[in-house]
């Protein structure tokens, strides 16, 4: 939302109902399943501003129930695509445990895409995965240890030196700050080219990334289904 949404606090309900921007069918365009064929839940509202965001999650008024939320998850997903793909706006804004369960419950997998900021009891899952893209320079400590991969957004002019990691803040431009590091490196770091929206910039964002990947070690991921445009 370009930093121009409100900031929402956590709603903790019996998370029978939530709040829901789109479902829809795509390739997986970021981080650890890129490539891969997914049902998208996009969850709407967010306690974060990012000045960049490339994300509208406020303009849905649809507020389905968790049966009819997974009845059109079952509508759009071919047998064979197993991947559901929970992001927002903020997922753990809400309480998205009933419908991470009934998924795992139903044998698919699920993966989140997170801010790190908020935190929901999850099961514990070979087929649960978190994907934590850090915009600040703390995490809620109850994440951290369920964090299966990290994948920060880079911006030329915004890296630091020493890790090639996001040395600018998030909510606010031009502001020096180091946004979250792993204390010991657990989980695999992905880093993603900031889109910009100016085609200049967005391609000075992909060269700093192969560049930092290449030096640091980290994997390289793109926003392919911006290439294609796919949703
Ligand atoms: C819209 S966010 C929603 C999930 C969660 N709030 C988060 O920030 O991870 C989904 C992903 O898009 C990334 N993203 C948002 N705006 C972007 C932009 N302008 N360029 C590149 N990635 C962006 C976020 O970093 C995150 O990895
Ligand atoms: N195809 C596709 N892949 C994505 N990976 C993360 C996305 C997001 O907005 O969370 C996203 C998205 O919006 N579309
Ligand atoms: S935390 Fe995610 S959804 Fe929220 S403003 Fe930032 S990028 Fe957008
Ligand atoms: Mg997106």
């Amino acid at each position: 939302m370009k930093g121009k949404n409100k900031l929402r606090r956590q709603e903790l309900t019996d998370g029978r109902e939530l709040w829901i921007q789109e479902v829809f069918y795509t390739l997986q365009g970021e981080g650890p399943f890129s490539g891969q064929p997914s049902v998208f839940v996009r969850t709407c509202g967010c306690n974060l501003k990012c000045f960049w965001c490339d994300t509208d999650f406020e303009s849905s008024t649809w507020r389905p129930s968790l049966d009819e939320l997974l009845e059109t998850i079952e509508n759009i997903r071919p047998s064979f695509c197993d991947l559901i793909v929970i992001t927002g706006g903020e997922p753990f804004r809400q309480n998205i445990a009933p419908l991470v369960e009934t998924l795992l419950g139903r044998g698919l997998r699920v993966q989140i895409e997170t801010n790190g900021t908020l935190w929901i009891e999850l099961p514990e899952s070979e087929r649960l995965t978190i994907v934590c893209s850090p915009k600040t320079p703390g995490l809620h400590p109850d994440i951290v240890p369920r964090i299966s991969a990290y994948k920060y957004v880079l911006s030329v002019d915004e890296v630091d030196a020493e890790d090639g990691l996001p040395a600018r803040s998030t909510q606010k431009e031009n502001y020096v700050m180091r946004l979250f590091r792993q204390k010991k490196a657990v989980a695999p770091i992905y880093v993603m080219p900031r889109d910009d929206g100016d085609e200049n910039l967005n391609e000075r964002n992909r060269a700093l990334c192969a560049d930092i990947a290449m030096r640091h070690g980290y994997t390289l991921c793109l926003q392919t289904h911006k290439m294609l445009a796919l949703r």
